[in-house]
């Protein structure tokens, strides 16, 4: 679907009137990891389905909420769900968001994903930083005519992910005493998980995570200048030579079980900026 062009100055609009808080960050919370948004002093709720143009969530472990409000006494701007192209949405709708949450003030964006982890040090539970993205998804939140007063019609990427951000984060998880990885976070359509065959097709082309998020929102912040923190919560081992079956809710389990991880380095990356 093609949106209007107004449609996150809408959206944007639509909270103003009802909150007047200016969020410096912005933070997508992934497939079960809904409920760091607890720690988030809330000043004001949306559901999805209340603000103009914004798609629903259908996804398993989405709530479909856009929350303002203090996180660590810095003002934020989290969404607790986030919406996939598998569901059928446009790679502008799955990107719609991250611009609403720029027009709002949001000029760092934290992305957090559940994903497939390729590397073979990596257990269920363990964090990734993303230190990089592979856009396995063939589709692009850019496609059609360029805003130009967002950002450039042929924006760089050569280093989408910030390091000094990362940095943070893994000082977080040493300081916390638990593994953490980085690495390159390939985004893939779903929805099925990958075959066999598909696992080792990635790992050659030097991913260590897979997943079906993140690879449009990242675009459309680094477009709009954001700078960016990506963590995966790795919630499956993928071994192509010993792979077990995996469903939807072991990956939401396995994200909400590992959450307190992420929250320790989410919210240091977020003081350090203070
Ligand atoms: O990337 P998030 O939204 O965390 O969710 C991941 O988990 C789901 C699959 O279990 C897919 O939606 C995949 O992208
Ligand atoms: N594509 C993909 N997405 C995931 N989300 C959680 N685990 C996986 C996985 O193994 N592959």
């Amino acid at each position: 679907m093609t949106l209007p062009a107004s449609a996150y100055q809408d959206a944007a609009a639509a909270i103003r009137a009802r909150c007047d808080l200016t969020p410096r960050w912005a933070i997508v919370l992934g497939s079960g990891l809904g409920p760091l948004a607890d720690h988030v002093e809330v000043s004001a709720e949306f559901a999805y389905e209340d603000l103009p143009h914004f798609p629903r969530s259908t996804a398993v472990g989405h709530a479909g909420r856009l929350l303002l409000g203090r996180l660590e006494g810095q003002a934020v701007v989290v969404m607790q769900g986030r919406f996939h192209l598998y569901e059928g949405w446009s790679p502008q709708q799955t990107a719609m968001p991250i611009r609403v949450m720029h027009a709002l003030g949001a000029r760092s964006l934290v992305v957090t994903n559940a994903a497939g982890g390729l590397n073979p040090q990596m257990q269920v539970g363990d964090p990734m930083v993303i230190t990089d993205q592979i856009n396995l998804m063939f589709q692009n939140p850019l496609i059609g005519p360029n805003d130009d007063a967002l950002g450039p019609r042929f924006p760089d990427m050569s280093q989408p992910y910030d390091p000094a951000y990362g940095e943070t984060a893994k000082a977080a998880a040493r300081r916390g005493d638990f593994a953490c990885h980085a690495g390159v976070y390939a985004g893939m359509l779903g929805p099925t998980y990958e075959t066999r065959a598909e696992y080792r097709m990635l790992r050659r082309l030097g991913a260590s995570a897979a997943g079906m998020s993140t690879v449009p929102e990242v675009i459309a912040a680094r477009h709009a200048g954001m700078r960016v923190l990506g963590i995966s919560t790795v919630t499956n081992v993928c071994n192509p030579d010993a792979l077990g079956e995996t469903s939807g809710q072991e990956v939401v389990d396995a994200a909400s079980n590992a959450s307190s991880k992420l929250l320790a380095m989410v919210t240091a990356v977020i003081r350090s900026a203070g």
